[in-house]
């Protein structure tokens, strides 16, 4: 675990101290966009025209980020599109490396060993985390994106004419429902279980479970009613969501302390997450493994002996009762 600094890598935990013992996540750097027609996105630069093999994306099955831009991968049926490389799943004193374990892609492109390497390759002088997912384009040779939440939007509209897969999840119509609820899970729910695992004090650790559970409560009742979080239809605020959500109980109960309940308690969020798992191909895209081995096996200051719990035995193929709510044609 460790950063860049000016091209350099130090090995270093996260700084806690200067926030009250807070963990506090610091902006991805990487921002442009791939666009249809190569115009610049939101933010960033132009010149990244979407295009058949020429984007790389790099992932970790463990993180709940990267995850999301492996399903929109997945359901935009991007894989002949996109390629992919997956790092290992322990994350040790270099960081993020490529191996050779179970599930495991190696750097096709690039040959990199440490993904510290790729992100040199784009910015000689960078200096910040070295965090996945990211976005590589082959062309120009560079970093387009490390921001899963701005990937999944270029997955799920620039690249149309390359897929028959028409679902839309951001649907003009719902943007400011799925903006809110976007705004709402990232703090409290996304980001809360990191802030409650990495927190270093008490009153830190207090703080951040007693809003992620008040969340939790909150996106139980919401889904009493709804069937997605936007309402009939099944958007990014539903994949944002479900992959955290999917690692729960079985990583942030034990290793991050989020334990005053289990989702397999919530009577609604459960069932929410079994139909979301169940979704055609998104399954796949989940690997307990690699979840597991990151988390227990990384986070040496959390879990010094890096021993990884046998449990708990799931199963989310069980069958689901979302189908009592009404789902959009
Ligand atoms: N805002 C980023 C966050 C990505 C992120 O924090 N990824 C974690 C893995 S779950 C990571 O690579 N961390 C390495 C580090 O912080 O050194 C995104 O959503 O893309």
């Amino acid at each position: 675990m460790g950063l860049l600094v000016d091209g350099v890598w130090q090995d270093r935990w996260y700084d806690t101290n200067s926030a009250g013992g807070r963990f506090v996540r610091k902006e991805s750097a990487f921002r442009n966009w791939v666009t249809a027609d190569g115009s610049p996105g939101p933010s960033g630069e132009g010149g990244f025209k979407a295009e058949a093999g020429r984007y790389h994306l790099y992932v970790s099955l463990a993180c709940p980020w990267a995850h999301r831009t492996l399903i929109f991968r997945k359901l935009k049926k991007l894989e002949e599109v996109v390629s992919l490389s997956v790092v290992d799943p322990l994350m040790g004193g270099e960081g993020w490396v490529f191996g050779d374990s179970e599930g495991t892609i190696p750097d096709t492109v690039n040959s990199a060993r440490r993904l510290a390497d790729i992100y040199v390759k784009a910015d000689p002088r960078y200096t910040g985390r070295v965090t996945v997912p990211v976005l590589w384009d082959k062309q120009r040779g560079t970093i387009v994106s490390n921001e899963s939440s701005e990937i999944i939007r270029m997955f799920n509209a620039a690249f149309a004419v390359f897929t028959d897969a028409r679902e839309d999840f951001y649907p003009e119509a719902l943007r400011p429902e799925i903006d809110r609820i976007n705004a709402f899970v990232y703090d409290s729910v996304n980001n809360g279980v990191y802030k409650a695992g990495f927190a270093t004090t008490q009153a830190a650790y207090e703080e951040a479970v007693t809003a992620l559970f008040a969340a939790l409560d909150h996106l139980d009742d919401l889904l009493s009613h709804r069937r997605y979080l936007a309402g009939e239809r099944l958007t990014e605020a539903d994949w944002r969501l479900f992959t955290t959500l999917v690692r729960f109980d079985a990583v942030y109960v034990g290793h991050f302390k989020c334990n005053l309940k289990r989702i397999a308690d919530y009577r609604h969020l459960s069932h929410y997450l079994r139909e979301l798992y169940q979704v055609p191909g998104v399954a796949e895209t989940v690997n307990f493994t690699h979840i597991k081995r990151h988390y227990y096996e990384s986070h040496r200051t959390i879990n010094p002996t890096g021993i990884v719990p046998l449990g708990p035995e799931l199963d989310l193929d069980a069958p689901h009762d979302r189908g009592l709510l009404p789902k959009a044609a």
